[in-house]
């Protein structure tokens, strides 16, 4: 099939009935429901863009294999220019929605083609995984699905390995295998957009012990799957806000949900690896699951350059950017967002090819990115609440400002500097509060910090790494550098 409409995603939801639990109530109709509703649409305006001829060929390419047209997040990158392809459809997507969705399909869909162009690390555990991950990767390529994931294990007792929380079946863990596949039980933490999507797939960051065994685990099957529940967190909207008073969190809302597994059957062909902790640990090095770090930092990129604009704009409509304590803010975000994307492109242009000819992007700057996004994001949003100051907390509501007896009152005291009507600044104060104030604003900051798992694990994981690549050479120079002036007499250089 190749390259879906949003109809056809549309279509997809429409047909089946994952069992989705939200505010109490179980969802049985999820393309009329109020809170999905604008998020399905915004996913949907994504797909229709593959067919869009000013966008087809930025986002989308011929698949060698089938001669299908197919999305760049399915390319397996073999030069400089098919990452800039695949960058071009992160970017292009990303612009739609300012960064502020940062699992739409593009996410995990070139995470599993990474995975099956890494298909030798599952080879040498068991052919089977190997094969089935490739098919998996053809499967959602040829039908342009959209998938969620699932990693952590719920919080419960981060002290404890999974063998040894209160249940064995705290975390997800095998039950039994059959001859139909596995049977799966327990629950993984947080897993954005479920309920509107069409599978999950489930893996693990590094950290399984010995006796961890069950617990190792990686799959992908159908988000309707018998037994799996979805039990979304509380709703930041109620999809009857108005676009007026909420232009941000009205449109861009990504459920978040837990996913419980009620003994749910993995057919054989779904499953990527299982019962094998070495195998479990080496994954996230080993399969380029890191390659979904190039959709995150370009999408990284896009929501920093979006709050600086915001910022920019917040100061110039009320006339305080002519002050050096605002500039020197504003500096800081210009200078954050050229950080991002010098090492973007650092990452892009120091390009790596793997041994099986894979071209993936720079990981040391794309890292750099990942540690650096959960500091500087957060401080864009504390500058824009700084400099928009009272003003953000004070905008009236879009009935207010069309009543026609508050009208006068509305224009004369909520306008801006000279130039700046009120509607327009109404307008601007309530994105950057969206952005900085909402609760959906400050999921946005939540999601940033812990988007890509624990900063603080992953930049302790990337020193070492640093450690094990980096020379530390220039010590070792200026030492024997040192040794070696001793002994020369004076006079005696070059
Ligand atoms: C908005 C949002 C969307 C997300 N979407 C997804 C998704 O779609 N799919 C998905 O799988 N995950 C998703 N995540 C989850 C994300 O992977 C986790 O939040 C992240 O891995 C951190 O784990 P945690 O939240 O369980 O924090 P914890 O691991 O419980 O950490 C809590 C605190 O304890 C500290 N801590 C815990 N253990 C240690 C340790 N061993 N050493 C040192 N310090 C420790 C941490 O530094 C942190 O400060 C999302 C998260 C957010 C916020
Ligand atoms: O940045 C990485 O390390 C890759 C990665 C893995 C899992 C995630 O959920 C994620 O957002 C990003």
């Amino acid at each position: 099939m190749g390259i879906r409409t949003g109809a056809q995603y549309i279509n997809g939801l429409k047909s089946r009935q994952p069992e989705v639990w939200m505010s109490g109530r179980k969802v049985t109709d999820l393309v009329n429901e109020p809170v999905f509703q604008q998020p399905i649409r915004e996913i949907a305006r994504l797909y229709d863009m593959q067919h869009d001829p000013e966008y087809s060929d930025k986002i989308t390419h011929i698949c060698e294999e089938t001669g299908e047209r197919v999305s760049n997040a399915f390319l397996i990158p073999k030069s400089f220019e098919d990452l800039q392809a695949r960058r071009a459809l992160f970017e292009t997507w990303a612009k739609e929605n300012f960064g502020l969705m940062g699992r739409t399909p593009d996410f995990l869909n070139v995470t599993v083609s990474s995975m099956a162009s890494n298909a030798a690390f599952f080879e040498k555990y068991n052919p089977d995984w190997a094969k089935n991950i490739q098919n998996y990767y053809k499967y959602i390529r040829d039908n342009d699905l959209f998938l969620t994931h699932a990693i952590v294990n719920p919080q419960n007792d981060r002290s404890k390995a999974s063998h040894e929380q209160k249940e064995t079946f705290t975390h997800l863990g095998l039950v039994k295998e059959t001859p139909e596949g596995i049977i799966v039980r327990g629950a993984k933490m947080l897993a954005t957009l479920a309920p509107i999507t069409d599978e999950v797939i489930v893996y693990s960051f590094p950290g399984f012990k010995p006796r961890d065994e069950r617990y190792a685990l990686s799959f992908a099957i159908p988000i309707d799957t018998p037994g799996l529940r979805l039990l979304c967190r509380e709703p930041m909207q109620d999809g009857t806000r108005s676009l007026f008073d909420h232009p941000l969190a009205s449109r861009f809302e990504e459920m978040d949900a837990i996913l419980v597994f009620h003994d749910v059957l993995v057919p054989w062909d779904r499953v990527f690896m299982h019962s094998n902790v070495e195998a479990a640990n080496q994954l996230y090095s080993q399969t380029g699951l890191m390659q979904s770090t190039h959709q995150n930092g370009v999408r990284g990129l896009t929501k920093l350059s979006f709050a600086m604009e915001i910022a920019a704009r917040l100061a110039d409509a009320i006339g305080v950017d002519g002050y050096l304590n605002v500039q020197t803010q504003l500096g800081e975000l210009v200078q954050s967002v050229e950080v991002i994307r010098a090492l973007l492109r650092v990452s892009e242009y120091e390009y790596v090819t793997t041994p099986h000819g894979e071209v993936i992007p720079a990981g040391i700057p794309l890292e750099t990115i990942r540690g650096m996004l959960p500091k500087m994001y957060p401080r864009a949003i504390e500058i824009i609440q700084t400099i928009g100051a009272g003003g953000l907390l004070m905008m009236p509501s879009g009935d207010d400002f069309e009543n026609e007896e508050l009208r006068d009152d509305m224009d004369r005291y909520y306008g801006g500097r000279s130039g700046v009507s009120a509607y327009d600044r109404i307008r601007l104060f309530k994105l950057a509060w969206d952005l900085c104030g909402e609760g959906f604003g400050q999921r946005l900051v939540q999601y940033e910090r812990y988007y890509s798992g624990d900063p603080v694990r992953k930049l302790g994981m990337f020193y070492s790494n640093f450690k094990r690549q980096h020379s530390f050479k220039l010590v070792d120079d200026a030492l024997n550098g040192a040794l070696k002036a001793q002994k020369e007499p004076v006079g005696t250089q070059d």
